[in-house]
């Protein structure tokens, strides 16, 4: 039997098997009369004829909007990943990494701007006696009061991180010393009036600020930011200092 690329002689079999053939090569079925004095009465004898164009490019179009919903989805999966790979799960604050994104996201857009961007390194006061008095699922809600009421009071520009325990840090985007040190002052306030519902604690900080100079890495800022912290905490709690 001769096999052409026009037409193809084939004897029945499963229809899965014609699928197979007809999906890596699409070709459009047609019966035809079995040939004379053929020996097998029950054997018809099928041309397959090419599909039309349009067809086949419908199919390729299928093919093809499939992929694409299929990579949508990839893509969706990984920034899902992402997010969660820089977030704080208490929280909802960002992570060390979340910061360090950021940072290197709000570099880049200073140094083209020539704004300021300040950070600043936040501790709770006296956190310990929170848990002793509350209880540690008191504690957590605690901190996560403060996440919001610091999220609510800043502007979407600015990113809230935790850096671990009852320490957090603040990315002030285009804020320089003065802008942030009036910044803290303000959540302060926003902190004072919003205690921790139910038990109507009022949650105090101290925190140092720091204004990036020229250079310097988000660990240098944060190196500054932190001392100036300490300070505030050796001053006597509940205040803010720049460095
Ligand atoms: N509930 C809760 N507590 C935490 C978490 N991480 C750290 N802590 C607690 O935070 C407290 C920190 O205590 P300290 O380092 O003594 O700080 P502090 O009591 O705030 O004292 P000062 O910093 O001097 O004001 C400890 O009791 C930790 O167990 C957390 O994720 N959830």
């Amino acid at each position: 039997m001769s096999h052409d690329r026009q037409s193809l002689q084939l004897t029945r079999r499963p229809a899965s098997s014609r699928l197979h053939r007809r999906h890596a090569a699409p070709l459009r079925l047609s019966t035809t009369p079995v040939a004379a004095g053929c020996a097998v009465p029950w054997a018809t004898t099928h041309t397959l004829s090419p599909l039309p164009q349009s067809m086949v490019r419908e199919a390729g179009m299928f093919e093809l909007l499939a992929a694409e919903m299929r990579i949508a989805e990839l893509e969706r999966q990984l920034a899902e990943t992402q997010a969660v790979a820089c977030t704080d799960p208490l929280t909802g604050a960002a992570n060390r990494r979340g910061l360090q994104n950021a940072f290197e996201r709000e570099l880049a857009r200073v140094v083209r701007s020539g704004e300021a961007l300040s950070l600043v390194v936040l501790d709770i006061d006296n956190f310990k006696r929170v848990n002793d008095t509350h209880g540690h699922s008191r504690g957590d809600q605690a901190l996560v009061h403060l996440v919001r009421v610091l999220r609510t009071a800043l502007r979407p520009v600015d990113l809230v991180a935790r850096l671990g325990g009852e320490e957090f840090a603040l990315l002030l985007s285009g804020a320089g010393r003065d802008e942030a040190l009036a910044t803290m002052a303000r959540l302060q306030r926003e902190l004072e009036v919003q205690p921790l519902p139910e038990l109507g604690l009022k949650l105090t900080f101290s925190a140092g600020v720091a204004m990036r100079q020229s250079d310097e890495s988000l660990e240098q800022l944060l190196g500054r930011a932190d001392m100036a912290a300490y300070a505030a905490k050796h001053a006597g709690k509940n205040r803010v200092v720049g460095a």
